[in-house]
């Protein structure tokens, strides 16, 4: 055997036993399998998925959380981009007609049109993308996700001064929460790190109009995080009437626009739309 075949054909072995769909091996990939079954049940709970309604599940794995969402009556499709992982869960729900496992990357998979929910224990390293694709209001019908999430990443998203526009658009959108704290002995291999369970729910009673100009003040308030709140708001509503509704919510009218919480825009944005 030529000497590059033989050294290929060592790596491959080696891949292989180390795959986590095989071994539970440490790995490199962020592939950190949920070995605690209390924490599916949370999230699970959490979804309150039932029958009739639609889960996706982004990163299925082993099936750690598949096999309790299916459990609720719940139909799911269970995304997994690793073709180990997908072979091995065909098998695991093949006489399941409430799972469909769908060989995909979360990144890129079509989602569904009508209201669907999302329950995952997704890798770190793309939980910014799946929440950009997941809360675009443009593009998603998502109702609302229970996601396992490194914790950090969890602060800065339930922050009530969020660091980025973007983040803070996301809460105008969706209330996002921390529902616990998962330690690393919860999966296998573990993490270096504390996850958390991230509660996702969309703002059922926010509308376009109020959105829009809460959009449009978070903007401002970014743009110029040190302009005055009232010139902020002055921008939409006579003077006297930003100054008042600011005094209404608590805010002093010359406070910096950096310091009105991102849930006070949204309300000032329902004040001056509601019909
Ligand atoms: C942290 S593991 C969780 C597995 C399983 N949900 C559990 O809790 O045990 C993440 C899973 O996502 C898969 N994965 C990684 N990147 C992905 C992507 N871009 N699209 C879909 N699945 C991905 C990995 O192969 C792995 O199975």
């Amino acid at each position: 055997m030529p000497r590059h075949a033989r050294t290929h054909s060592r790596q491959n072995r080696a891949g292989r036993a180390n795959h986590p769909a095989n071994s539970g091996a440490p790995n490199h990939a962020g592939i950190h399998l949920l070995r605690d079954p209390s924490v599916s049940a949370r999230m699970v709970s959490s979804s309150g998925a039932g029958p009739g309604d639609l889960v996706i599940e982004l990163g299925a794995g082993l099936g750690a959380l598949t096999a309790p969402l299916a459990a609720t009556g719940a139909r799911v499709i269970a995304v997994e981009r690793d073709p180990r992982f997908v072979a091995k869960l065909r098998r695991r729900f093949a006489g399941d007609d409430g799972v469909r496992v769908v060989e995909a990357d979360a990144r890129t998979v079509m989602l569904p049109h009508r209201p669907y929910r999302v329950v995952a224990n997704i890798p770190y390293a793309i939980s910014t993308a799946l929440l950009r694709r997941l809360l675009d209001p443009e593009t998603t019908s998502v109702a609302g996700a229970d996601l396992l999430v490194e914790w950090g990443f969890a602060k800065r998203m339930t922050d009530t001064h969020p660091r980025d526009l973007e983040v803070a658009w996301w809460q105008a959108r969706f209330e996002l929460g921390i529902a616990g704290r998962v330690r690393p002995g919860s999966f296998r291999p573990a993490p270096s790190v504390d996850s958390a369970h991230l509660v996702v729910r969309r703002r059922a009673d926010v509308s376009r109009a109020q959105a829009r100009l809460a959009r449009r003040l978070l903007q401002d308030a970014y743009r110029q995080p040190r302009r005055p709140a009232r010139d902020v708001l002055g921008a939409h509503v006579p003077k006297k009437r930003a100054h008042r509704l600011l005094t209404s919510t608590g805010i002093d009218p010359p406070a910096a626009a950096s310091s009105v919480p991102v849930t006070t825009w949204l309300a000032l944005a329902g004040e001056l739309t509601a019909t």
